[in-house]
C-alpha cells in the first residue's frame, strides 16, 4: 500500500518493529488433520510485523482442513454475495430468478465486491497468513488495517477453517459476532449483545441477562469469540463481557479461556456513547470509549497484527488519498480536496445502475428516498404507525396531576421523533427497503437483521395475514398439546401469538411482501419500538420496521464494498465517518461527492496515539478508564450481573465447578466472588458468598445493604461488593461524584467551569478542554 502517514506500513519496509507481542501460547487446539502444503504466497512480500518476518510463509495449520489458504477454493464470500452482486444486471437476476415479476427494478446502487475482481489475486497476504497462523495456535489476535484490508474477508476464511475444526461442535464452540447487526451480516454472525445473551444494555443491570440459565450454558461451552468492527464495542462493554464470561466460567484466564479473535479499524466508526444525565440513575450503561482503553484489553495479552495491504482499491494515488483522510488533521482535510476535486463530476452509471447515495443525517437520507418513491410508478401503500405511552413506577399516593405531567412528558419524548420507523410512511411494489430490527439472527446465511436490504414486492391485506398467523398459531398449539413440548416449538407459540397482537393493534391495512438480498422473501409485520424512560415509564411505536433504501446513512453502510457511490459530505459529526463514506467505493471512477466539505474529516486523536504505540510496539495506555470511574462509576461487575438476573442461589445449581455447597444443598454463589482478579486487578478478595456486599455471612436476599431492588442502587461502590469486583478498588469514588455533567478531575461540583483539571477531555486526555470541544 503506497500510503502516508503514520501507519504506512507497506509490505516492503522492512525496518519496522513488531507488532506481535507473543504470549505463553494457549494449549494448541489439538486436531488430527490432514496437514497441507503451505499456502501460496504473493511472491516477493513479507509481513514487517514479526521479528521472522522473512522467512516464508509457515505451512498451513495442520488442524486447519480443507483446501490451502486459497480464499477462492470454490467458496463464497458470503459477505459480498448476500448483500449485493458484482453488477446491477446480476442483482436484479439475482431478485428475478427466484420469483420477482420482470419488472421488478433491481437494488440500485451496483454495490458490490466483484467475484472475478477477486479471483485475480486469490491468495491470502502475508499478514493475513500471519494471522491464520495466531489463530490456529490458540492466541488471542487483534487484526486491524486500513478500509478493504481484507479484515472480514480473512475472519470468513478463519471462520470456514474453524468449521472444520470443531465439526459437529461448532456451533457451541464458536460465536460469530459484530458490534453492529449490519456488520453481522458480512461474516453470517449475529451481534456481540445477542450472542452473549446481554441485549443492548441500558444499564450495567442488564448483564444479568447473561446469567439465563439458557444463556449461560451458551458461554460456557464457547471456545472461541469472534467479534468484528470491534470499533464499535465500547471499553465499558468489553470490560463487562470480560468480567462476566470470566465469573461465569469460573475460571480466572482473560474472557474466562475463550479465544478472542477481534478484528476492525478504530479509525472507522467509533461506539455510538450515551451521555449521562441525573435521570438515567447511577447504573446507566453509557457505552464510553475504545475497546483498548479498557483494562481488560491489558488483561487478554492480544496480539497485535496490522493489515497494511488495501485490497478494496487497485489505484495507488487513490489508496494513499484515503489513508491521508483516515488519519485526518490537515493532511486529511487536504486529503478530500484532492479526491472532490476530480470526484464532484457526475457518475456514469453503466446500464442505468443508481448508485447508492450516502448520508451522515436520517434527515438526507429520507428527502431521497421519498424523491425516488415519488418518481417509481404504482400505488402508494400506507404504512401508519401506533404510539403510545405507559406510566412506569406509580406509586400509592401519586396524585393524578403528577400521573398527567408524567404522561404529557413521555408524549414529548423525543422518541417519537427520532424512533427509526418513522410514525407514518407509505410504499410501492418495487420500492428499495431496508430492515429496521433484527428479525433473525441464528440462521446464517438466511439471517433478517437491522439493515438487511431487499425490495417490496406485493402487498398483502391484514385480515388475511392475520387468519394465516391464527392458522399457524393452532397448528403449532395443536403440535404443543400433543406432546411434542419442545421449547422450541413453546418459543414459536409465542412468537406468533405476539405477531398476531402486533398486527391487531397495528393500524395499517395492508403489509408489504419483501424479497431480501439474501433470498427470502417473507411478510414484514408491525414490530414494537419501545423506549424505557427513567423516573416516568415508556413509550412505544408499533409499526412496519422498514425504511426505504435508495439512500443510506454512513452508519449502515459500514463494512460494505461499492460499485457507485454518491456521497455528501454535509453534516458530518462522528470521528471516521468520512472515511467509511468515501472508502466503501472501488476506484475514484466510481465516487461522487456531492457537496465538498474539508471540515467533515474527524479523527479521534486517542485512536492515532493507539495505532502510534501499534506501530512501534507499544502498549497504549491512558487515564480515561480511572477518570470515567471517577466521574461517573458504572458498576459492570460481576456482583451486580448475577444480582439482577436474580441468579442468587440459582445461578450454580447443577455446575460442575466452583461455588461452595449450603447445608441445604443450594450452592452458594461464593463461585462468583472468589475470582481473583488478574493483570490489571488491585484485587482485594472479599470471598463473600452475598453478590450485593460481597459479605459471607448473608445471601444476596438478606443484603443490609440492600434496601432498594435494585442493588446498585442503594450506596457507594466502595461500600458494596468491594471484595468482588477488585478492578475497580482504588478508583471508584461513591456516588458523589458524576451526578449531572460531572467537571473534570479537580473541578468537582459540576458545572461547567472554564479551565478544565487535568485530563479532562475524554477524548484526548489534555486538561484544557471538554470532549465536545477536541481539537483531535
Ligand atoms: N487476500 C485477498 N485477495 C483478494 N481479495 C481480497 C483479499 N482480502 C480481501 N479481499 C477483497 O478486498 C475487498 C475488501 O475486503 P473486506 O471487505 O474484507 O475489507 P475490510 O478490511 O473488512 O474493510 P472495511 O474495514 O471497510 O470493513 C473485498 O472485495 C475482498 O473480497
Amino acid at each position: 500500500m503506497a500510503s502516508a502517514g503514520l501507519i504506512d506500513l507497506t509490505e516492503d519496509s522492512p525496518a519496522k518493529p513488531s507488532l506481535v507481542t507473543l504470549s505463553p501460547a494457549r494449549p494448541v487446539l489439538s486436531r488430527q488433520a490432514a496437514s497441507h502444503s503451505s499456502p501460496t504466497q504473493t511472491s516477493g512480500t513479507r509481513s514487517p510485523l514479526s521479528p521472522d518476518a522473512q522467512r516464508p510463509a509457515s505451512p498451513q495449520p495442520p488442524w486447519f482442513g480443507g483446501p490451502p489458504l486459497s480464499p477462492l477454493s470454490g467458496q463464497k464470500r458470503p459477505r459480498e454475495e448476500s448483500l449485493m452482486s458484482s453488477d446491477a444486471d446480476r442483482v436484479s437476476d439475482t431478485f428475478k430468478s427466484r420469483g420477482a415479476s420482470n419488472s421488478m427494478p433491481a437494488v440500485q446502487d451496483g454495490a458490490v465486491a466483484s467475484t472475478q475482481a477477486d479471483a485475480s489475486s486469490p491468495v491470502l497476504s502475508p499478514q493475513q497468513v500471519e494471522v491464520l497462523e495466531l489463530v490456529k495456535q490458540g492466541r488471542n489476535v487483534f487484526f486491524t488495517g486500513n478500509a478493504g484490508t481484507g479484515k472480514s474477508f480473512l475472519l470468513n476464511r478463519i471462520i470456514a477453517d474453524l468449521k472444520e475444526l470443531y465439526g459437529e461442535d461448532y456451533q457451541a464452540s464458536v460465536a460469530v459476532t459484530a458490534a453492529t447487526g449490519i456488520a453481522a451480516t458480512h461474516i453470517h454472525g449475529t451481534t456481540v449483545h445477542s450472542a452473549v445473551g446481554c441485549g443492548v444494555p441500558q444499564t450495567t443491570q442488564d448483564f444479568g441477562r447473561m446469567w439465563k440459565a439458557d444463556k449461560r450454558a451458551k458461554i460456557r461451552a464457547l471456545k472461541v469469540l469472534i467479534v468484528d468492527e470491534v470499533s464499535m464495542i465500547s471499553a465499558e462493554m468489553f470490560e463487562a463481557l470480560e468480567t462476566a464470561c470470566r465469573t461465569l466460567r469460573q475460571r480466572n484466564d482473560p474472557y474466562g479461556g475463550i479465544q478472542l479473535i477481534l478484528s476492525g479499524d478504530y479509525f472507522q466508526l467509533p461506539p455510538i456513547e450515551k451521555r449521562w444525565v441525573p435521570a438515567m440513575g447511577p447504573d446507566a450503561f453509557l457505552n464510553r470509549g475504545f475497546t483498548f482503553q479498557a483494562p481488560a484489553w491489558k488483561r487478554c495479552n492480544l496480539q497485535q497484527i496490522l493489515l497494511t495491504k488495501v485490497f478494496r482499491q487497485s489505484d495507488q494515488q487513490f489508496v494513499s488519498i484515503l489513508d491521508r483522510l483516515r488519519q485526518g488533521g490537515p493532511q486529511g482535510q487536504q486529503a478530500v480536496q484532492e479526491l472532490s476535486s476530480v470526484c464532484q463530476r457526475p457518475l456514469q452509471s453503466a446500464s442505468g445502475v443508481k448508485p447508492t447515495q450516502l448520508f451522515s443525517r436520517n434527515a438526507d437520507v429520507d428527502r431521497v428516498n421519498t424523491e425516488e418513491l415519488r418518481a417509481l410508478q404504482g400505488e402508494a401503500v400506507d404504512m401508519p404507525g401506533k404510539d403510545d405511552v405507559a406510566i412506569g413506577g406509580i406509586e400509592e399516593g401519586d396524585s393524578s396531576g403528577n400521573m398527567d405531567y408524567r404522561r404529557q412528558q413521555l408524549w414529548r419524548h423525543e422518541f417519537f421523533r427520532d424512533c427509526m420507523a418513522p410514525k407514518e410512511g407509505s410504499f410501492k411494489v418495487g420500492a428499495q427497503v431496508m430492515l429496521l430490527k433484527n428479525l433473525e439472527l441464528d440462521c446464517g446465511e438466511r439471517m433478517l437483521v437491522n439493515g438487511s436490504r431487499g425490495v417490496i414486492t406485493k402487498f398483502v391485506g391484514k385480515p388475511e395475514l392475520l387468519s394465516d398467523l391464527m392458522k399457524g398459531r393452532v397448528q403449532l398449539s395443536q403440535q404443543w398439546t400433543q406432546g411434542a413440548r419442545d421449547s422450541k416449538i413453546g418459543e414459536e407459540v409465542g412468537k406468533a401469538e405476539q405477531a398476531r397482537s402486533m398486527l391487531e393493534q397495528w393500524p395499517g391495512t395492508k403489509v408489504p411482501y419483501v424479497r431480501f438480498l439474501n433470498g427470502r422473501e417473507e411478510a414484514v409485520l408491525p414490530e414494537k419500538f419501545s423506549v424505557d424512560v427513567p423516573g416516568l415509564g415508556s413509550c412505544m411505536r408499533i409499526q412496519i420496521p422498514l425504511k426505504l433504501a435508495w439512500a443510506l446513512t454512513i452508519h449502515k453502510c459500514q463494512g460494505l464494498t461499492l460499485d457507485l457511490a454518491k456521497v455528501s459530505l454535509k453534516n458530518m459529526f462522528a470521528e471516521g465517518q468520512c472515511y467509511v463514506a468515501l472508502s466503501r467505493v472501488r476506484s475514484m471512477e466510481g465516487l461522487q461527492i456531492l457537496d465538498s466539505n474539508s471540515d467533515c474529516v474527524k479523527a479521534s486523536a486517542v485512536v492515532r496515539r493507539f495505532y502510534q504505540c501499534l506501530v512501534h510496539g507499544e502498549e497504549y495506555s491512558d487515564g480515561a478508564w480511572e477518570l470515567w470511574q471517577e466521574k461517573h462509576p458504572s458498576e459492570v461487575t460481576a456482583a451486580t450481573m448475577a444480582a439482577s438476573s436474580g441468579a442468587v442461589g440459582m445461578g450454580s445449581q447443577g455446575d460442575s465447578a466452583g461455588g461452595s455447597q449450603s447445608a441445604g444443598g443450594r450452592r452458594a454463589p461464593s463461585s462468583f466472588a472468589s475470582q481473583p482478579q488478574t493483570a490489571a486487578g488491585t484485587a482485594s478478595k472479599g470471598g463473600g458468598d452475598c453478590f450485593k456486599c460481597g459479605g459471607n455471612d448473608h445471601w444476596a436476599r438478606d443484603c443490609p445493604g440492600s434496601s432498594s431492588s435494585t442493588p446498585g442502587n442503594s450506596q457507594g461502590p466502595s461500600q458494596r461488593g468491594r471484595g468482588l469486583h477488585g478492578y475497580f478498588a482504588g478508583v471508584s469514588n461513591g456516588r458523589g461524584v458524576g451526578r449531572g455533567r460531572a467537571a473534570p478531575q479537580g473541578q468537582r461540583g459540576g458545572g461547567r467551569a472554564g479551565g478544565a483539571g487535568r485530563g479532562a477531555c475524554f477524548k484526548c486526555g489534555r486538561g484544557d478542554h471538554w470532549a465536545s470541544n477536541c481539537p483531535g
